[in-house]
């Protein structure tokens, strides 16, 4: 992965995204752990916590959350700044400010192996079906190109824990090739 540096953070910001079940959290996780001062924030986890959840969507089966609100605190606590040092997990890109990263991964997963995790997390058959929908379509893939210079979205299987391996060392490669352009 290439190295950016039109920012003057200290360390950089990685986004990973992509349909739920691909393996965000647990790649992020790994990543926060491997990367020593690295802080991570999983969004889904952070509205619920913080309370800032909107209706439930009874159509996507899932708590809507309050972007505005979400975004606000982002920006307050790690996003905002110079020092970087962030990863985020989250299964959208399109509502973060672009400038807040440096390095967008999207994970991509065949749909079989999508469809037996969602299936072990117990979602509702309709709820499997529009997240597998999601996957075939690309959509995020596509939302990431269309929110994010094309030089900085990575497209990375995730489909074996080999696939994690890879990728948690690609991109703690990037973390530490980065240098601050200031
Ligand atoms: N590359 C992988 N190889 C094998 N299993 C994986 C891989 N990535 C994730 N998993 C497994 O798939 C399940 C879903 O992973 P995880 O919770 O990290 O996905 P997620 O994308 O963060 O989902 P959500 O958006 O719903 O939070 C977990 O049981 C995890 O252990």
């Amino acid at each position: 992965m290439g190295k950016s540096a039109a920012t003057p953070r200290r360390k950089p910001n990685v986004l990973i995204t992509g349909t739920p079940g691909t393996g965000k959290s647990s790649l992020a996780e790994r990543v926060a752990a491997a990367v020593e001062g690295f802080k991570r924030i999983d969004v889904s986890q952070l509205a619920k916590e913080q309370d800032m959840l909107e209706e439930f969507d009874e159509e996507l089966d899932t708590h809507v959350i309050d972007e505005d609100k979400v975004l606000d605190h982002m920006e307050e606590h790690g996003l905002g700044g110079d020092a970087g040092g962030v990863v985020v997990d989250y299964h959208g890109c399109d509502l973060f400010p672009e400038r807040w990263f440096d390095l967008v991964v999207v994970l991509t997963c065949d749909n079989a192996v999508l469809y037996d995790r969602l299936q072990a997390r117990g979602y509702s058959d309709k709820k499997i079906r529009g997240n597998v929908e999601c996957e075939i379509f690309q959509t995020l893939v596509e939302e990431a190109r269309d929110s994010y210079e094309e030089s900085i979205v990575k497209v990375c299987a995730s489909d074996t824990i080999d696939d994690m391996e890879e990728n948690e060392k690609a991109i703690v490669e990037f973390v530490g090739a980065w240098k601050s352009s200031v």
